[in-house]
């Protein structure tokens, strides 16, 4: 008697990467959005484009701590010849001086000062000697030509009314930086996404308890909470749930108020793999499996409503595939990666895309070695992954794409 066919999945099985992100952004609730204060908006994403509200620099300015004056009046400068000019008044940032600067005239100016009528160029304080002992006033001598460079121009950054940071920018220090010089107080921002975080596995143990042998201390929830937190997301922790359908139903059952949940464990070919299986019996699942390594077995189904991204238990596979795939789909914002030349060779897999953890030297980056996926102290060591598409290979000099981890 020969078995019975199984019968084929409902759901897509080994998705790409990419189709996986792309099924994960599907699931996404559609983001409300949220206008905050500047000081909360450091990790969020811009809801709208903010335009420039005035111009920066706000008025012709001075660089440097010197003098303002014209160019043509000191071309002949040099430590051997100075050139002496009059010193007529002072601009400091904040006090214009109101007069021209003639001929043979200079006004002492400080950094960001505006420049005075009739000046073109900046002698720094370096390049300066006094000269007021003479009985025609105060005066000044040029060791070098004064310079037109070291003028900022008013709007040479921006100008008022141009649009200046776009819609779905992610909100880094140096933008929000920029929001503020744009004249914004407040910034329209996507509500950040509130993700829930559970373990599951009997033999998962939190940080701080004894460990019996063949128990493993609850890493993936704590790495996944930081990673949650860098994208710009709201990070719940939950209590990790043992390997009994009944308990992982209960579990599950009880959250609320998340816009998605994500698993560790329990996703793979294991008799105890509930997560999956509670997954499949739901009807909900978007895929399983993707063509990865590591992280192949990652999973996406829904429970009651709510998206659950299964991903595995290995530690190095649930955080890679966090960062390779949940990320990019939470914050909309592609996988960030650099081209850098390989140090060691890398080799590809037929049907995968692999990711190896590697070390960014100078601009070469070099195989860790230890690829297994339950080698945590990888990731931290390493501090990079190279991605090696289906079928590719890297000698030693071929450039790589590569995705820093820290
Ligand atoms: N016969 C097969 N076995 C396995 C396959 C396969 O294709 N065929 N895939 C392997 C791969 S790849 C991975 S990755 C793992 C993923 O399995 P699960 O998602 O079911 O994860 P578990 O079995 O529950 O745990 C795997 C491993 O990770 C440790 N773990 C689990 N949770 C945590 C946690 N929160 N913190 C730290 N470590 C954790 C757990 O103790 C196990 O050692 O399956 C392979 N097997
Ligand atoms: O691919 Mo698993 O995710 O390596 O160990």
């Amino acid at each position: 008697m020969t078995a019975p066919h199984p019968a084929p999945p409902t759901f897509p099985m080994f998705v790409s990467v990419e189709e996986a992100r792309t099924l994960l952004r599907q699931l996404l609730p559609e983001r409300r959005t949220e206008t905050v204060a500047l000081a909360s908006a450091f990790g969020r994403t811009l809801a709208a484009d903010l335009m420039a509200r005035v111009s920066h620099p706000s008025a012709t300015e001075s660089a440097l701590d010197g003098i303002a004056c014209r160019e043509a009046d000191t071309l002949a400068a040099s430590p051997e010849q100075p050139t002496r000019l009059r010193l007529i008044g002072e601009s400091r940032a904040g006090l214009a001086f109101a007069g021209t600067v003639g001929a043979g005239e200079a006004v002492r100016i400080y950094t960001g000062a505006p420049l005075p009528q009739g000046a073109n160029a900046i002698c720094p304080v370096e390049q300066l000697q006094d000269d007021s002992d003479r009985a025609d006033g105060d005066g000044v001598l040029l060791l070098r030509p004064a310079s037109p460079g070291d003028v900022r121009r008013e709007g040479g950054d921006f100008e008022a009314g141009e649009t200046v940071l776009h819609a779905g920018a992610l909100l880094t220090p140096a933008r929000v930086a920029l929001a503020a010089a744009l004249g914004h107080a407040e910034v329209p921002t996507l509500k950040p996404l509130r993700v829930a975080v559970m373990s599951t596995g009997d033999e998962v143990i939190e940080p701080g308890q004894p460990l019996s042998a063949g128990q493993v201390y609850n890493s993936n929830a704590y790495g996944l909470l930081g990673m949650l937190r860098e994208a710009g997301c709201e990070a719940v922790l939950l209590p990790a749930a043992p390997d009994s359908p009944e308990a992982l139903e209960q579990a599950l059952t009880s959250i609320g108020g998340a816009d998605i949940l994500l698993t560790s464990g329990g996703v793979s070919m294991g008799k105890y793999d509930f997560v999956r299986d509670l997954l499949i019996q739901e009807g909900k699942v978007s895929f399983w499996k993707v063509r990865m390594r590591p992280g192949g077995p990652a999973m996406l189904g829904g429970w009651k409503g709510l998206p659950v991204f299964g991903l595995p238990g290995n530690p190095v596979s649930s955080l890679v595939v966090f960062q390779v795939i949940v990320r990019p789909a939470l914050t909309g914002q592609p996988l960030s990666t650099l081209r850098l030349r390989a140090g060691t060779p890398f080799r590809g897999l037929a049907d995968k895309t692999a990711f190896w953890r590697a070390e960014v030297r100078g601009s070469q980056v070099f195989d860790y070695g230890k690829q297994g996926s339950g080698v945590l102290r990888s990731l931290s060591d390493a501090g990079a992954l190279v991605i090696m598409p289906e079928g590719g290979a890297a000698e030693v000099g071929d450039e790589v794409d590569v995705v820093l981890m820290d």
